[in-house]
C-alpha cells in the first residue's frame, strides 16, 4: 500500500491519540475531584449532622440528614466509578485506538461517512465519535459483509449501506505497523497472524478477527436457545466470551455481569479464560462447573468427582440405568411424582426436643394435607411451617411450668443470668413476674433449635423421599423401553441407598435429587439470571438441561458443544439434540454449526479427524505446520526417552508443551519417571489446581477446552485406547494441539489410529536407550 496512505492514517491516528490523552487528563481530574469531595463529605459528616433525638420529629430530621449525606456520598462514588472506568478504557485505546476503518454511504446521494472501530467508543464531543465500539450496531458491517451493499441490525430495524472501503490496521503503542485494504470480511492474512501466536496460560480476545459465523452467535438477541455445534477449535469458547461482552454492552444498565452464568467443563478452564472479559473492559460473569454448583447446594454430600466419574467402568446394566436417569422421560416422571405429593406420600420426620418427640410426624402430616387442593407444594409447606410455629408458641407457655425450667433457673450462673436479662431493665413488680420473665427466656432459648428446624423445614426428609420416589419409579416409567427389569432397577436403587448412607452420591443422582428437593420446597428458581451459557454441552444429559431450564426460568440459553468430544456421555450425545428440541420453542431456537477449526494447523486437524468414525464435519483453516509424529517404542523406558527428546525440541522452538495421559495414575507415573531422567514437569492432578507455565502433565478429562502449542499423547497404545467408545476421548486429546502433535506408545499402537492415512504423519523411531 502506498506509503502516503500509511502516512495519512498515522496522522489521523496521532490526532485521535492526542484527543485520547486530553480526555485522560480530564478523567483524572474528575477522579481527583470526586475523591476530594468524598473525603470532604466524610470529614464533615459529623459536623453537618443535625443530631436531634429528644422528639419524634427530631429523630425523623436526623434520619433525613443522614440520608442526604449518604446520597451525596453515593453520587460522588458514582462519578468516581464512572471516571475510573472511562480512564481505563482510554488507557487501552491510547495503545491501540482501533483496528479497522469502514467507508460507506447510507444512500447514493448521502454524504460518504468514515468510521473507525476499536475496543471501546470514544468521542470528543457528545455526537462526534472518533472510535466506535466493536459492539455498536454499525460495527457489525466489519464482521458480516464484504464491499457493496451490507445490512446490519439497529435497534430500530434493519439498515442497508453501501460499503466502499474496508481497511484493517495493526497498531502497536500508537504506531501503525501494517494496514491493508480488503474486500473480505476479515482477511486470512490478519487471521493467520493472530493464529500464529504462541499459546499461553490465558486465552486472548478475538475481537479483531471475529468470523462471520461467529458474529452470528455473538450478536444473537432473539433466541431462547442458541445451540452451537462446533468442531474442536472452531472458536465456540472464544465466541461466547465475546458474546457476553456484547450482551453487557447491548443491554448496558439493564443487565449486569452477575446475571450471566457460565457453566464450564472444569476449574482449570475457568482460569484459562478469566482474562478475556476484563481485557475487553467488562466484568467476568459468574463462572462455575456443574459439579461446583451441585456441591454448593449439597454441602453434606460427597458428590462423585470428575476423576472418579472418569474412572468408572459401567456394566451394561449400569449404562442403561444411566440412560434412564439422564433422560427427559425421567425428568417428567420426577415432575409427576412431585405433583402427586400434593395429594399424598410426602414423608415427614418427628420434630424432637430434648431427646423426646416434640411434634410427631403424623401430626405434621395431618397439618400438611389439611389445606385444600388449591395449595401447591410451595404454599402448602409455608402454611405448614406457620401452623407449626403457632404450636411452638403455645408450647412456650406450658413448657414454662415444667420442672426442668425451674431447675435451669436455679442453676444459672451470673453470666448466664446477665445474658438472659439482655437489655431488659432488672426491676420487676414482683419476684413472680421476674421468674416468669426468666422462664420465658429460658424456654425460648432452648426451643430455638426447634424453631430453626421448623423454619428450615427439617421435618421434611429429602433422602427418604428420594428413595421412595426411586422405588416407585417402575409405576411411572416403562423400564422395558430402557431394556431394564424391575429387579435391575431396584438393585440400582439399593446401590444409591447404600451410597446415601455414607453421604455419597453419583453425579447422575444429584440432579434428580436437587430437582425433587426444589419441588418439595416449592422453589420457583432463580428469576434474576438472564443468560445461561453451557460449554461442552455434550457432557450433560437431558435431565440436567431440563433442570437448569427450570432453575433459571427467565434465562436465555446458549449451549455450545462438539458431539465429537462427548467423553462422559459418549453414545448418548446424539439423542441429546433431539431431546433439546422438545424443550424449547422451535421458533426461538437457533442451531449454528461451526465447522472450521482455527486452533490447529491443517496437518493436526487432518490427522485428528481420522480418529473419528462418522464424525461431524471438520475443515481446517489453511495454516501449514509439521506432520504429527507417531512413535512406537518397545518398552516404557524407550518411550520416556522419546518424550524427553520431543520436549527438548519443543523447548528449543519455544513451544509450550502439555503431555496428556489417559488417567491420573498414568500421569502420576509419567511425572515420576520424567523426574528420574531429569525432566521437570508440573502434574495437574485436580481441577482446582492452577495452570502453570512450563511443561505440564495433565489427565485427559482435565484437558477439555484447553489448548497448547504442542501436545504429546502419552501412551497412545492399544492398552489404553482400544474400544470404539474411546475414539471421542482420543480425538479430544489430540485436538488440544495448536502446532505440534506427537503420539508415543509403548508396545502396540492404538487400533483407533488405523484409519489415519500413512502420509498424514511421520513415524519417528524410539531413541535407543543404553
Ligand atoms: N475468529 C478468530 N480469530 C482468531 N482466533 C480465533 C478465532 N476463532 C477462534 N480462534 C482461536 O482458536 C482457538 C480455539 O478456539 P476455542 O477454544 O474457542 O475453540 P472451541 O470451539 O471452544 O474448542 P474445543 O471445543 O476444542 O475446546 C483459540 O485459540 C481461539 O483464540
Amino acid at each position: 500500500m502506498a506509503d502516503s496512505i500509511k502516512a495519512q492514517e498515522q496522522q489521523h491516528l496521532d490526532m485521535v491519540v492526542a484527543k485520547i490523552k486530553q480526555a485522560q487528563t480530564a478523567a483524572k481530574k474528575r477522579i481527583g475531584v470526586a475523591e476530594s469531595d468524598e473525603a470532604g463529605i466524610r470529614k464533615n459528616f459529623v459536623n453537618d449532622l443535625r443530631l436531634k433525638t429528644d422528639s419524634y420529629e427530631g429523630i425523623m430530621e436526623t434520619a433525613l440528614s443522614v440520608r442526604q449525606q449518604q446520597q451525596m456520598l453515593a453520587e460522588r462514588q458514582n462519578s468516581w466509578q464512572h471516571a475510573t472506568t472511562e480512564l481505563s478504557t482510554l488507557k487501552r485505546l491510547e495503545k491501540r485506538a482501533y483496528f479497522a476503518r469502514i467507508d460507506f454511504q447510507e444512500t447514493p446521494t448521502s454524504k460518504p461517512e468514515t468510521i473507525y472501530i476499536g475496543l471501546g467508543s470514544f468521542s470528543d464531543t457528545p455526537d462526534h465519535f472518533l472510535i466506535y465500539d466493536w459492539r455498536a450496531p454499525i460495527s457489525s458491517i466489519y464482521y458480516d459483509g464484504e464491499l457493496g451493499a451490507v445490512s446490519y441490525q439497529t435497534p430500530d430495524g434493519e439498515q442497508t449501506v453501501d460499503v466502499q472501503l474496508k481497511r484493517q490496521f495493526q497498531i502497536e503503542d500508537g504506531q501503525i505497523v501494517t494496514l491493508y485494504d480488503t474486500d473480505q470480511t476479515v482477511t486470512d492474512q490478519m487471521l493467520l497472524s493472530a493464529l500464529s501466536e504462541h499459546s499461553d496460560t490465558h486465552m486472548k480476545s478475538i475481537v479483531t478477527t471475529i468470523q462471520k459465523e461467529q458474529n452470528q452467535i455473538i450478536r444473537d438477541t432473539h433466541s431462547d436457545l442458541l445451540f452451537v455445534q462446533g468442531a474442536a477449535g472452531s472458536g465456540k469458547t472464544a465466541a461466547i466470551l465475546q458474546r457476553v461482552a456484547y450482551l453487557l454492552y447491548r443491554y448496558r444498565g439493564k443487565l449486569n455481569a452477575g446475571q450471566v452464568i457460565l457453566f464450564s467443563p472444569n476449574q482449570l478452564f475457568n482460569d484459562y479464560i478469566d482474562q478475556v472479559l476484563p481485557e475487553l473492559g467488562e466484568h467476568n460473569m459468574v463462572q462455575m462447573t456443574y459439579y461446583q454448583y451441585a456441591g454448593r447446594r449439597l454441602p453434606k454430600i460427597d458428590i462423585e468427582t470428575l476423576a472418579q466419574r472418569f474412572a468408572e467402568t459401567n456394566s451394561p446394566v449400569q449404562k442403561r440405568l444411566n440412560a434412564l436417569k439422564g433422560s427427559l422421560a425421567f425428568f417428567n416422571a420426577v415432575t409427576g411424582y412431585a405433583d402427586h405429593l400434593e395429594q399424598r406420600d410426602m414423608l415427614f420426620r418427628n420434630i424432637v426436643f430434648q431427646g423426646k418427640v416434640f411434634i410427631p410426624k403424623e401430626k405434621i402430616q395431618d397439618i400438611y394435607y389439611s389445606f385444600n387442593r388449591n395449595y401447591h407444594l410451595g404454599n402448602r409447606l409455608q402454611a405448614t411451617k406457620e401452623a407449626l410455629v403457632r404450636i411452638l408458641n403455645r408450647r412456650i407457655s406450658s413448657e414454662m411450668k415444667s420442672k426442668w425450667v425451674e431447675d435451669t433457673i436455679q442453676d444459672l450462673s451470673k453470666e448466664q443470668l446477665d445474658s438472659l436479662y439482655g437489655d431488659h431493665p432488672r426491676e420487676f413488680e414482683s419476684a413472680d413476674k421476674e421468674y416468669q420473665f426468666l422462664a420465658r427466656r429460658v424456654v425460648m432459648t432452648s426451643l430455638e433449635p426447634v424453631r430453626k428446624a421448623i423454619v428450615r423445614a427439617r421435618f421434611l426428609t429429602i433422602n427418604n423421599q428420594y428413595v421412595h420416589m426411586l422405588r416407585q419409579m417402575p409405576e411411572r416409567i416403562d423400564l422395558a423401553q430402557y431394556h431394564l427389569t424391575t429387579a435391575e432397577w431396584q438393585a440400582g436403587v439399593d446401590a444409591t441407598v447404600a451410597a446415601l448412607r455414607d453421604h455419597q452420591m453419583q453425579l447422575l443422582d444429584t440432579t434428580p435429587y436437587l430437582y425433587l428437593y426444589d419441588k418439595m420446597a416449592g422453589k420457583s428458581g432463580d428469576r434474576d439470571m438472564r443468560y445461561v451459557f453451557l460449554d461442552e454441552v455434550q457432557d450433560y444429559n437431558a435431565f440436567q438441561l431440563a433442570f437448569l431450564k427450570s432453575t433459571f426460568p427467565r434465562a436465555r440459553f446458549t449451549m455450545l458443544g462438539d458431539l465429537n468430544q462427548a467423553i462422559f456421555t459418549k453414545e448418548n450425545s446424539h439423542t441429546l439434540l433431539h431431546e433439546l428440541s422438545t424443550m424449547f420453542d422451535p421458533d426461538k431456537t437457533r442451531v449454528v454449526q461451526l465447522t472450521r477449526s482455527y486452533r490447529s494447523t491443517q496437518q493436526v486437524t487432518d490427522f485428528t479427524k481420522h480418529i473419528l468414525k462418522n464424525g461431524e464435519a471438520v475443515t481446517s483453516f489453511a495454516r501449514e505446520g509439521e506432520l504429527p509424529t507417531v512413535t512406537v517404542a518397545s518398552d516404557e523406558t524407550a518411550a520416556i526417552a522419546r518424550v524427553k527428546a520431543e520436549l527438548a525440541r519443543n523447548d528449543a522452538d519455544h513451544e509450550t508443551t502439555a503431555i496428556i495421559g489417559k488417567d491420573l495414575a498414568d500421569c502420576q507415573d509419567l511425572t515420576t519417571r520424567l523426574r528420574a531422567v531429569g525432566v521437570k514437569a508440573t502434574l495437574i492432578q485436580s481441577e482446582n489446581q492452577r495452570l502453570a507455565p512450563g511443561v505440564i502433565v495433565v489427565p485427559s478429562f482435565l484437558s477439555k477446552g484447553l489448548e497448547f502449542d504442542a501436545v504429546i499423547v502419552w501412551e497412545a497404545s492399544a492398552s489404553r485406547y482400544q474400544d470404539d467408545d474411546e475414539r471421542q476421548l482420543l480425538y479430544t486429546i489430540c485436538s488440544r494441539a495448536m502446532h505440534r502433535l506427537s503420539l508415543v506408545a509403548a508396545g502396540t499402537l492404538s487400533p483407533l489410529l488405523d484409519d489415519v492415512p500413512a502420509d498424514e504423519f511421520t513415524v519417528v523411531p524410539a531413541v535407543p536407550v543404553d
